[in-house]
């Protein structure tokens, strides 16, 4: 077995301070398994990228069978937002392994890859594994910024990104997360914002075939099933397929509308009339007018869109 060093970073308010929690377990074991470790904690939003930039100037390492001496392992103790900083920093150095202890609030990258949400569970995966393993990230290019990005979950444009832009900005966010209640800040800023967010004009392109939406309300490039903390919105996604899946949803009456969220909820959205799947390794869409967005659940802002897709192997230790 690989002797490991492991480098815990950890984000302390993840999953509304389940990161703290999920710290004093993992610790605790580590020290009584005698296995070495530090301990980075995020203080703020953009943290951990530059913690991870650090790591990487002076500690992480390519991974090498033949490595002599203790593994130095960075190890992602958050949710979502936190592995996304890190596996962007690390975007050019996809043989830098990356384990993960997940313990955010929607933990839909650990969903999709079926790794254990509890962390003793994750860190006994994490221990007993001997090689790490590769998985696809989602790279987007943005033509219009020349700016790219890498991905473990989805990028949205539309609804589910108005969502999270809305909840992020409500009053209601901080005392419900003060109440451990984070979650329904979502469901409030879903039930705003449902009626309000119009449809808009998307043009998308794969290998095989070119679309014109008129009246566009979500629309999602994914890697996995899962977005907004475990809604299967592509049942048949795989990270560890080279394609990748578009989501389309029209915008449709109200009625119509929570009709297909009931269908979406019980996995049933794709025979609606109104979900369009496309699964593609080419990937391209463009959006004229100013929508939000959303990458791994972080806000993109209100903008236009003109991208393109592809997908990238990366190593975890997962
Ligand atoms: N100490 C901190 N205080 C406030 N925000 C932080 C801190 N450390 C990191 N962040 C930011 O918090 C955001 C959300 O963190 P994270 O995704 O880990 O948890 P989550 O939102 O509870 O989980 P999920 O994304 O799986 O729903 C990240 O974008 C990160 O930049």
């Amino acid at each position: 077995m690989t002797s490991l060093s492991l480098h815990l970073l950890i984000n302390p308010n993840a999953g509304n301070g389940s990161g703290k929690k999920a710290e004093q377990l993992v610790t605790a074991a580590l020290s009584k398994k005698n296995i070495p470790f530090h301990v980075y904690h995020t203080e703020y939003p953009r943290h951990a990228t530059q913690l991870t930039e650090d790591l990487l100037r002076h500690t992480l390492v390519e991974w090498n069978d033949k490595h002599t001496g203790d593994f130095p392992l960075l190890v992602v103790l958050g949710g979502d937002g936190t592995l996304h900083e890190v596996i962007n920093a690390l975007a050019t150095h996809t043989d830098i392994p990356v384990g993960y202890i997940p313990c955010g609030s929607g933990n839909d990258f650990a969903r999709a890859i079926g790794l254990s949400r509890k962390p003793l569970e994750a860190l006994d995966h994490l221990l007993s594994l001997s090689t790490p393993d590769e998985f696809n990230t989602l790279i987007y290019h943005n033509h219009l910024t020349d700016e790219s990005g890498y991905l473990t979950n989805n990028l949205g444009i539309g609804i589910d990104a108005n969502i999270v832009a809305t909840a992020n900005k409500s009053q209601a966010k901080k005392w419900l997360n003060k109440l451990k209640l984070g979650s329904l800040a979502y469901l409030v800023a879903a039930a705003k914002v449902l009626i309000k967010q119009k449809g808009f004009d998307l043009v998308i392109k794969t290998s095989k075939e070119s679309e014109h939406y008129r009246n566009a309300y979500l629309c999602t490039v994914t890697n996995h099933p899962y977005f907004g903390g475990g809604v299967a919105l592509a049942p048949n996604a795989d990270a560890r397929k080279e394609d990748m899946t578009l989501v389309v949803v029209e915008r449709i009456p109200l009625l119509k509308l929570l009709r297909l969220v009931g269908q979406l909820l019980r996995k049933k959205h794709l025979n609606s009339p109104y979900v369009h799947l496309y699964l593609d390794q080419q990937i391209q869409l463009t959006c004229q007018s100013q929508q939000f967005g959303q990458t791994d659940g972080e806000e993109l802002g209100l903008t236009t869109y003109d991208m393109s897709f592809s997908t990238q192997k990366r190593l975890f230790w997962l």
